[in-house]
């Protein structure tokens, strides 16, 4: 995405960085820390039907979630045995992160703990102190900045330290929103690329530029949560991106890259999915189905459907997707490949661990890749950078305090 390039609802109001010396200031880049461990902090999902309440009510403590929407969301874990992939995509990844650092032979331990269940994040932070580990860098499972996609796990972190009483003897930093860097979008390139292959397969008479679309999809959030995403208005480091606030300015930078790189000419656009809250709170949108619904009418036959804002095939991608938005497609007639998450593909797991390492030595921002204009974002969030104005002010581990 380019300043200069032909006005776009995105690239009309994002003010990129204004040269490489103005990224690598010590505002982005922290000293070199020597890290003793990662923790790979993820959302935690149901293992079985007795969970799925329980952790129903974890996710939604104190947050005004009407019973009707649980009820519905519980249907889809029932769907699926009360089970959600989730915690062993995170298991998997752990695996995958440990192999890497010993192909490499550095020496951190993988703690893994969940924010909303079993193993959480309290007992990761146990384990690694009875093991002598109290300097974390954290890896969450979410590329974006937003109150749910990073501030509430700093939050989970600081309460997690409280919980542990562990507060004055051990540190979380946590790597940077990674939604731009190359091991993050790699898997999407080559999953775009791939799905416009098997569209053209299935209608060999398919105008790719004129009749395919990209959905990029990616959970909805309150438009208050989004407007307050990234650092908040006044701080130094505040800039103007523009309707969705940073969340939705680094969704369409990275979407943009994809589509230009593996889109062959196709249209795209960033779509909302997995809506809650009360009806009367606005939410991003449009909601991916009823984008999906007007698509017929603009001659579009094919959709290539992109979860871009999530890390790994879970429950959020396996229903909202997989099953509602699939089944929207065949409803309008059209033709649809959904692109897989990053999951434990190779580029997404060596570039965790490249992020590690330019936290660990301090690599001044001019050498950390980022391939949109935005990035690469802070290493520590701002003041009060995507608080969550719905609860208001918690604590929060790996940023600089208000
Ligand atoms: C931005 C974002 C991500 C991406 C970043 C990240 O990956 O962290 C994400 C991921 C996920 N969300 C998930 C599940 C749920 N999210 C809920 C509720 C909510 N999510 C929100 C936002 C996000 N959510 C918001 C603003 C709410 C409303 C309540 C609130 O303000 O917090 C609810 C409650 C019921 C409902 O409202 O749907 C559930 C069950 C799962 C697990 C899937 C599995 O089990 O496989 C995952 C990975
Ligand atoms: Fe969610």
């Amino acid at each position: 995405m380019s300043n200069t390039a032909a006005p776009t609802a995105a690239a009309t109001t994002i003010v990129p960085h204004a040269s490489d010396a103005a990224r690598s200031g010590p505002a982005h880049v922290e000293s070199p820390t020597a890290y003793d461990a990662i923790l790979l902090a993820g959302f935690g999902g149901p293992e079985g039907q007795d969970d799925v309440i329980p952790f129903l009510r974890n996710v939604t403590r104190g947050r005004g979630i009407p019973d009707e929407r649980l009820e519905e969301v519980a249907h889809h874990y029932r769907h699926f045995g009360g089970v959600s992939p989730i915690n062993d995509q995170n298991r998997e990844l752990k695996a995958a992160l440990e192999a890497e650092l010993a192909a490499r032979g550095i020496d951190l331990p993988v703690y893994w703990g969940n924010r909303n269940w079993d193993p959480y994040i309290t007992d990761a932070l146990s384990e690694a102190h009875a093991r002598g580990h109290n300097k974390l860098i954290a890896i969450a499972t979410s590329a974006y900045s937003s109150f749910s996609s990073c501030r509430q796990y700093r939050e989970n972190f600081a309460q997690s330290l409280e919980d542990t009483g562990l507060a004055d003897t051990m540190t979380i930093d946590k790597i940077r929103p990674f939604f731009d860097h190359p091991g993050f979008v790699e898997p999407f390139i080559e999953g775009v690329r791939t799905g416009i292959q098997q569209l053209r397969e299935q209608l060999p008479d398919l105008d790719v530029a004129k009749e395919v679309r990209i959905l990029f999809a990616t959970h909805s959030i309150p438009t208050a949560d989004a407007e307050r995403s990234g650092p908040r208005e006044g701080a130094a480091e505040y800039r103007d991106f523009g309707a969705g606030g940073a969340y939705a300015a680094q969704h369409l930078a990275v979407s943009e890259v994809v589509a230009h790189a593996a889109g062959a000419g196709a249209a795209w656009q960033l779509v909302y999915q997995s809506r809650s809250g009360p009806a009367s709170q606005p939410w991003l949108e449009p909601d991916i189905n009823d984008a999906i619904a007007l698509l017929p009418a603009e001659g579009v036959r094919a959709v290539v459907i992109v979860p871009i804002g999530f890390v790994s095939d879970h429950m959020e991608v396996l229903w909202d997707l997989d099953t509602e938005a699939l089944e929207t497609c065949e409803e309008y007639e059209l033709a649809a490949v959904r692109v897989p998450t990053p999951g434990t593909h190779r580029a997404y797991v060596s570039g965790l661990i490249d992020l590690v390492l330019e936290r660990r030595d301090g690599t001044p921002a001019s050498e950390r890749p980022a391939l949109t204009e935005l990035g690469p974002w802070f290493d520590v969030c701002r003041p009060a950078c995507c608080e969550n104005v719905r609860a208001g002010f918690k604590p929060a581990a790996a940023g600089i305090a208000p």
